[in-house]
């Protein structure tokens, strides 16, 4: 017999995923919205599928709520098939909860009539229900209310404890967040975040906004151009991006090119391992503004070079602004007057024409093929 740790391991293994969407694909007047999109979503794990306007988040949503009819693909929700060769289930028998933007409350109900919407069962149960979620949402005492007399925050409350109320196995919610005042945001975010997680549904989130997916998912999906680029947690996202765009896509980046021979690329910064690159292949080496350090001591005198940061360059300084918790400084760089930008933490606000030394820490740039 198997130890009871490995029984435990492959009962895991063969749990369905809640979610499971495979080669999904949808098209519009033979233009490709999205391609070939598969994902995977467990239950109490939240996916953040991120991209830019019109890479065919919302459209991968729609075909997974039933709402859009795929052209190719596979749904299945807990091991059965919602959309596939041989079904394809109306949006109310999918069991999944919708949470849109205009997150539209029934004016004319009750908060208690709002959240009570999609439930059948007997008024006790109903009620008991409704009890519990709005004591989740923190809104014990509201349900006499109508949406009208709530603030924005309070409404979206409520339409996150309707979608909940009948105990949908998937919660899709698209840019549920975005018609919110940015200083309601974020503590609506962790307290939506904490209730998704005591429910257990499996949550697809669709936002435009890197900052969101990082502090809501437990997996982002990186969406462009209909398809999927990139999977991971956030940390391997931001930490390890698959190209030059990906990067891009979380943070300002710098770009350094070279030419790559023999497994290096010589730069003004000295020389980088770009190993898998042909001979005479152009490299993009990228580095975020706040991997580019600043030698603050050296008031552009030297360059002494330091073997972990290679060769310091020396630019000048543009502009320098102060952001609150970090301050932006922008440089003209002597060797080709391009402009590089270095975040430093807190505050760093040098004179324009300044001349300082930059160096680039090896471990936190990227090396992609030049595009
Ligand atoms: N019913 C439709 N008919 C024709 N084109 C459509 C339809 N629905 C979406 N599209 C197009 O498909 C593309 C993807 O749209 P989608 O709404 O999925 O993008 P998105 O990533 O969610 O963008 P956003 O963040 O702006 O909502 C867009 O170019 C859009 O104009």
């Amino acid at each position: 017999m198997p130890p009871a740790s490995e029984t435990a391991a492959s009962a895991l293994l063969d749990t369905p995923h809640r979610l499971e969407v495979t080669g999904l694909t949808r098209a519009f007047a033979a233009r490709a919205v999205v391609s070939d999109v598969s994902l995977q979503v467990a239950a109490g794990q939240v996916t953040c599928l991120l991209g830019p306007s019109g890479c065919g988040k919302s459209t991968t949503l729609r075909m997974i709520a039933g709402v859009e009819t795929p052209d190719n693909g596979r749904i299945q929700i807990d091991g059965h098939d919602v959309f596939g060769p041989s079904a394809n289930l109306p949006p109310e028998a999918r069991g999944v909860g919708l949470m849109f933007q205009d997150f539209a409350l029934f004016p004319h109900l009750t908060v208690a009539g709002n959240v009570a919407f999609g439930l059948a069962g007997d008024k006790a149960a109903k009620m008991r229900r409704v009890d519990e979620l709005l004591e989740k949402v923190n809104l014990s005492g509201f349900g006499v209310k109508h949406p009208h007399e709530l603030s924005g925050g309070e409404q979206q409350r409520v339409a996150l404890a309707r979608a909940l109320a009948p105990r949908p196995r998937v919660m899709l919610m698209d840019e549920p967040f975005s018609g919110l005042d940015n200083r309601l945001r974020d503590g609506i975010r962790d307290a939506t975040l904490a209730v998704l997680k005591a429910e257990g549904a499996a949550v697809l989130l669709v936002t435009h906004e890197p900052e969101e997916a990082m502090r809501m998912a437990d997996e982002i999906a990186l969406m462009r151009d209909g398809r999927i680029v990139q999977r991971g947690a956030p940390y391997n996202v931001y930490n390890a991006p698959v190209d030059r765009a990906a990067a891009a896509f979380f943070s300002d980046i710098n770009v350094i090119r070279g030419i790559s021979k023999g497994a290096l690329t010589e730069t003004p910064f000295g020389a980088f391992l770009t190993p898998g690159h042909l001979d005479g292949a152009e490299v993009d080496i990228v580095i975020r503004p706040q991997h580019l350090k600043i030698d603050f001591d050296r008031a552009g005198r030297g360059p002494y070079p330091t073997m972990s940061e290679g060769t310091p360059a020396r630019g000048t300084v543009l502009r320098a602004r102060y952001l609150g918790h970090a301050s932006l400084v922008e440089f003209r760089m002597d060797f080709d007057g391009s402009v590089l930008t270095a975040s430093v933490p807190g505050v760093f606000l040098p004179k324009a024409d300044t001349p300082l030394w930059l160096m680039i820490r090896r471990d936190r740039c990227y090396v992609f093929p030049a595009c």
